[in-house]
């Protein structure tokens, strides 16, 4: 029978090139890594030992994410198709949870225009309810709530008869659209509402006037003994599908507030999607396109979540902090979805309820019409015993002493309980599909300020270290549970803080060194200088081609490269020191709610692509140190090679030092030229200089070999013979041709030893070192010439040194003309 399907999966071929550079890149890294290795072994030195830890941290980071690009795919929904699979009236019911935490930094107002875009989900409303959790158990919310429900009853279905797209009414009016009759009139209704709450919260409470007879009970809640932490638990049914309809008699669907698992005790959808209070619904037809996964014909039976990609509504236009995260959640997503499972990004997932009750074998159907758990559908969400039992699982005991937030629900204990979750799920064997329709499915806001990204990026890379020296270590635990690469994709975000080591590494040491004319990297002309030049380019090179694949541009690019070099002397090593100290249990670490309050003259400068400094955080002193060491460090160079030569040698760390420099400039700018508010605090200017000419002036001598770099007159050339370029590639092609001999030789003894195979072995093995050996000579061919005219630039004549001649003859004892040589030498 034919069976429509609902979406398709095409692997990307892109992948084949990825590979390729991969297996590229990968030999130039070992081939660093035997050339440190080397100098290790034959001139040990802290120098060489740091740019060591520095590419090994490096390399790492850099595999794991090649693992993203391994098995990337492309996936397409038919949402025209669904019809043949299910009638409006059948589609699973669909419990909706938004998240809020502080009405200061969250301004209700916001919350309130992405709850009712959610409302207004293209969705049969009588099986669609919206759930209000707010952790900061605001009075400022439930007031907010109550204005929103009246007004739904007239937004709503002016959004279903005009068929409109922005259902946040803060952006549909915010682009002037008065087209229709009505449109007027409801943005008059909608202005009042947003001023009522505005001024709430201006005042910071609710006044008596402003509650009507039927809320008086539940605002009675707030006595004098309230707070965010300690409170009875509050369930307000603000609208009910079965009672509430809207001017068209329409019903409306549930509005509830407060807590998740309250959900599941009162409506008990099958499917139900997690939201920041920011990310507003953008595309009225998501729940759709999620059906297309959930409801396929051939849908995996393990399927736990189908998630939408963050995006956001007021990145300006050249992405000034890379907030929008391209490589992360457009390119790397799809390279998880290839290999069983994207990461769950926190908001913007519709999961299967079933998923979080337990593993796929252990929860029994999975068929999304049976995910369920109470099956309370059928009573009214007023009804007593209903709201008795949401009172119950809400209350803060009820988890004590069960598998809530261990084996199931989301999972707690850690900062990034996102991408934790989806982690266990997966590794239970649930799986997950990456969707990204054309239209963004939902729009949020992105930090604008450095300090607001700064501190949230730390907080992330805290709970990645978190999940690294857990018992859920992806590489220890994950390899067991799931498929290795995807464990691997897993990996890198949780090493990514260790990038602190390589970046702090490479921010200071080429520079000193370079203060004391001594160089770290190989020469210009030092074949070893082309491996370098190779790894930076072809890396840099790639991330862009990735980055243009994902969208950006160059410019965009070129930023969001910068803010992973800020990152890695600010959030990076700060998120190392706090979980360092939380570890040793001397410090907390909370989750601080991201401010989602727009400050006019900060959104200026943001949208100007100026970087916001503004306050004195200790996240943009070693920015600065940073930025000054290598401003010193590059001038000083600059000098020294003018003065006294020696370009090819000190190249190396002029360009990092240059590169640095290039990177600071809008620190340099935020330091001297900026008068505005955003400019760098003085007092971080002023202890950055300090700090960073101390650590300029008194590192001389220390670990650095001085090693003068005047131009000396050269009395032989070496020069490498191009010869050599040919001989590594066939050196390179027929070890690659040997090694598969071996696996093949090595596989056919594990699977049918004999003598034979054996014998084969030893003499390939004994072939293949003799060859290597001698190609060991082919390697580095040079062709030397010598300049006796120039002798008299670096000694005269007299100061020559004295030569004693030995003539041998022939002699039947050799013996005896060895013993004359060597008195000779004495
Ligand atoms: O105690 C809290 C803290 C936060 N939130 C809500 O969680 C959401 C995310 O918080 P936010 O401060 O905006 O964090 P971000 O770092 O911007 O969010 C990203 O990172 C978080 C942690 O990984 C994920 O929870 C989010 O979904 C993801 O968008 C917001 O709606 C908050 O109201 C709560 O409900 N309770």
């Amino acid at each position: 029978m034919f069976e429509p399907s609902l979406n398709t999966l095409t692997p990307s071929p892109i992948r084949w090139f990825n590979r390729l550079y991969a297996l590229i890149s990968v030999i130039g890294i070992f081939t660093l890594f035997y050339r440190h290795f080397r100098n290790l072994l034959y001139s040990p030195s802290v120098t060489i030992f740091s740019q060591l830890v520095a590419d090994v941290v490096l390399a790492l980071v850099w595999a794991t994410w090649q693992a993203g690009q391994m098995y990337p795919v492309h996936r397409r929904v038919f949402p025209e198709k669904l019809a043949l699979v299910v009638k409006e009236g059948g589609f699973p019911g669909l419990d909706v949870v938004v998240c809020t935490a502080d009405p200061f930094k969250e301004p209700p107002v916001r919350v309130v225009n992405t709850v009712l875009s959610l409302m207004a989900f293209d969705y049969p409303t009588e099986k669609l309810s919206v759930y209000v959790s707010d952790d900061g158990g605001s009075q400022l919310t439930l007031f907010a709530f109550m204005e929103a429900a009246k007004f739904a009853r007239f937004w709503l279905p002016y959004c279903r008869k005009y068929d409109i797209l922005d259902r946040s009414p803060e952006v549909y009016f915010g682009n002037d659209p008065f087209l229709f009759p009505e449109s007027y009139e409801i943005k008059e209704m909608y202005e009042t509402m947003k001023a009522k709450i505005e001024e709430a919260v201006e005042k910071r409470r609710v006044s008596h006037d402003q509650i009507t007879h039927r809320w008086i009970k539940a605002f009675s809640k707030w006595t004098s003994t309230f707070t965010p932490q300690n409170h009875p638990t509050v369930i307000e049914v603000l609208l009910e599908r079965n009672e509430d309809k809207d001017i068209t008699e329409h019903p409306l669907p549930n509005l509830i507030l407060f807590h998740i698992r309250v959900s599941a005790a009162m409506t008990d959808s099958p499917i139900f999607l997690t939201q920041d209070c920011d990310m507003y619904s953008n595309n009225p037809k998501t729940p759709l396109y999620t059906l297309c996964h959930f409801l396929d014909p051939k849908v995996d039976p393990n399927l736990a979540f189908v998630q939408f990609p963050q995006s956001f509504h007021d990145i300006n236009k050249v992405d000034t902090y890379g907030g929008q995260h391209l490589l992360e959640i457009r390119t790397n997503i799809w390279g998880m979805d290839g290999v069983g499972g994207t990461m769950f990004m926190g908001t913007g997932g519709f999961f299967k309820r079933q998923a979080f009750l337990g593993t796929p074998s252990s929860v029994g159907p999975s068929d999304i019409s049976e995910a369920k758990t109470h099956r309370v559908e059928k009573k009214s969400i007023k009804s007593d015993d209903i709201l008795a039992l949401a009172h119950h699982v809400a209350g803060c005991r009820y988890e004590e002493n069960t598998k809530w937030g261990l084996e199931m629900g989301f999972r707690y204990g850690t900062l990034i309980e996102d991408l934790y979750t989806g982690f266990i799920l997966q590794s239970q064997g649930w799986t997950s599909v990456f969707c990204d329709p054309e239209r963004a499915a939902f729009l949020g806001s992105s930090p604008m300020s450095l300090s607001d990204i700064l501190l949230q990026s730390k907080r992330w890379f805290v709970g990645f270290l978190e999940m690294v020296f857990s018992k859920h270590n992806p590489i220890t635990y994950g390899f067991k549970h799931m498929d290795p690469i995807l464990a691997l994709i897993y990996a890198h975000y949780d090493l990514r803080p260790l990038l602190a080591i390589s970046i702090v590494i490479y921010s200071f040491l080429p520079q000193l060194a370079l203060l004391n004319s001594c160089s770290i990297f190989p020469k210009v002309s030092d074949p070893w200088f082309g491996l370098y030049a190779f790894l930076f380019l072809g890396s840099y090179a790639k991330n862009l081609v990735e980055y243009t694949m994902a969208g950006g541009g160059l410019v965009k690019w070129w930023n969001n490269q910068r803010m992973w070099l800020v990152l890695g002397v600010s959030s990076y090593p700060f998120a190392v020191i706090d979980w360092v100290l939380k570890s040793v249990g001397l410090s907390t670490i909370e989750f601080n709610v991201t401010s989602k309050v727009l400050d006019d003259e900060i959104t200026k400068r943001y949208d100007a692509g100026l970087f916001e400094f503004g306050v004195e955080s200790p996240l943009f002193l070693t920015i600065s140190i940073a930025a000054i060491v290598n401003l010193f460090a590059f001038l000083t160079g600059v000098v020294v090679v003018f003065k006294n030569g020696g370009f090819e040698e000190l190249f190396g760390q002029l360009f990092v030092a240059g590169f640095g420099v290039v990177n600071s400039w809008p620190i340099y700018e935020a330091m001297v030229l900026r008068s505005d508010k955003g400019k760098m605090p003085v007092m971080i200017t002023v202890k950055a200089i300090g700090v960073a000419l101390g650590l300029c002036l008194t590192q001389k001598g220390t670990i650095f070999q001085h090693k003068p770099t005047m131009v000396e007159p050269s009395l032989t050339t070496r020069t490498p013979l191009p010869i050599r370029w040919f001989n590594r590639v066939y050196a390179l092609v027929i070890a690659i041709g040997i090694f598969a001999l071996f696996y093949r030789h090595f596989r056919n003894l594990l699977y049918s030893p004999s003598v034979t195979i054996f014998s084969l072995l030893v003499a390939d093995v004994v072939l293949a070192l003799v060859w290597a050996m001698w190609q060991a000579s082919q390697v580095n061919p040079v062709h030397r010439r010598v300049f006796p005219e120039k002798l008299p630039l670096v000694v005269k004549e007299g100061g020559f040194p004295g030569l004693d001649v030995v003539v041998c003859t022939a002699d039947p004892f050799k013996e005896r003309r060895l013993r004359w040589l060597t008195v000779c030498c004495l």
